[in-house]
């Protein structure tokens, strides 16, 4: 039996000439929510280009339900949904046409997953929207279409940069459930975010990136111990990391 959910084992990765990660280790284990976070640079979305297939690893591996990356890349990347944190939106087609379109792209055009599809467009309040080019979409409702188009895959991982930016405060609360249900699904959820405030309360353990090596790993009660800090006061955890601390 594999180990379900993912692993990224002593990963060493970055740039042509910009050796980034430094022997970086860390799971999302099925049914859990882990939240990468760092400073700016940290490493963060180098991390996700390297799980979700852009760049290759210059040493160590990436596994998901037991499917390492560099071996099978189709049915790794078959088992994943990523959400960037800029909307990709093709200009000319309707919103129906682009949930079609993914659904094609990914041999789940049938009645099961439309229904899954309009049941996620209802929740965000778009499912009159179907026609709308994106032109005519506000930002938010971009970032919401994709969104719907990540969960409707139903995928073992998905994985969600900067979630929040660009939602209103309920939509936000409406992802954090769509998020929740995921883990209860079984799902693996891998968020990276500035918003501590926001994850502290859903994740299950955070991923704390910095300067492309792992500080700490842990739940937020367990991060907000070993920092000297408290559940209440953990928003404050990178004014510490940058050395900020009399600022408290
Ligand atoms: N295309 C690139 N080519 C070379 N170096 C890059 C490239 N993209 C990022 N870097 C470098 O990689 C390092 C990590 O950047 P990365 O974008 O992963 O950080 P991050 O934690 O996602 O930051 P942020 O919070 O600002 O989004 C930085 O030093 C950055 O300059």
């Amino acid at each position: 039996m594999f180990f379900m959910g993912l692993i990224i084992n002593n990963l060493s990765g970055g740039y042509a000439g910009n050796n980034v990660l430094r022997n970086i280790s860390f799971e999302v284990p099925a049914g859990k929510i882990v939240a990468l976070i760092g400073l700016n640079g940290a490493g963060k979305s180098t991390t996700i280009k390297h799980i979700i297939g852009e760049r290759l690893p210059y040493t160590g591996s990436i596994t998901l339900d037991g499917v390492d990356i560099t071996k099978d890349p189709t049915d790794f990347k078959n088992q994943l949904a990523y959400i960037p944190e800029q909307p990709i939106l093709y200009d000319e087609l309707t919103l129906e046409e682009h949930l079609h379109l993914m659904l094609a792209s990914h041999h789940l055009d049938n009645a099961a997953h439309w229904k899954r599809a309009m049941e996620l467009l209802g929740f965000f309040h778009l499912e009159d929207k179907l026609h709308w080019l994106p032109v005519n979409l506000s930002k938010g409702m971009r970032q919401k279409i994709m969104i719907v188009a990540a969960f409707m895959l139903d995928r073992d991982l998905i994985i969600i940069d900067e979630p929040f930016i660009g939602l209103d405060s309920p939509s936000q609360r409406d992802l954090i459930h769509l998020i929740k249900e995921q883990k209860e699904a079984g799902r693996s959820v891998l968020v990276t975010t500035h918003l501590l405030s926001a994850a502290k309360h859903f994740v299950d353990d955070f991923v704390v990136l910095q300067d492309g090596k792992i500080e700490f790993i842990g739940s937020p009660v367990e991060m907000a111990e070993s920092h000297g800090l408290t559940m209440d006061t953990l928003d404050n955890f990178f004014d510490i990391a940058r050395g900020d601390r009399d600022d408290l």
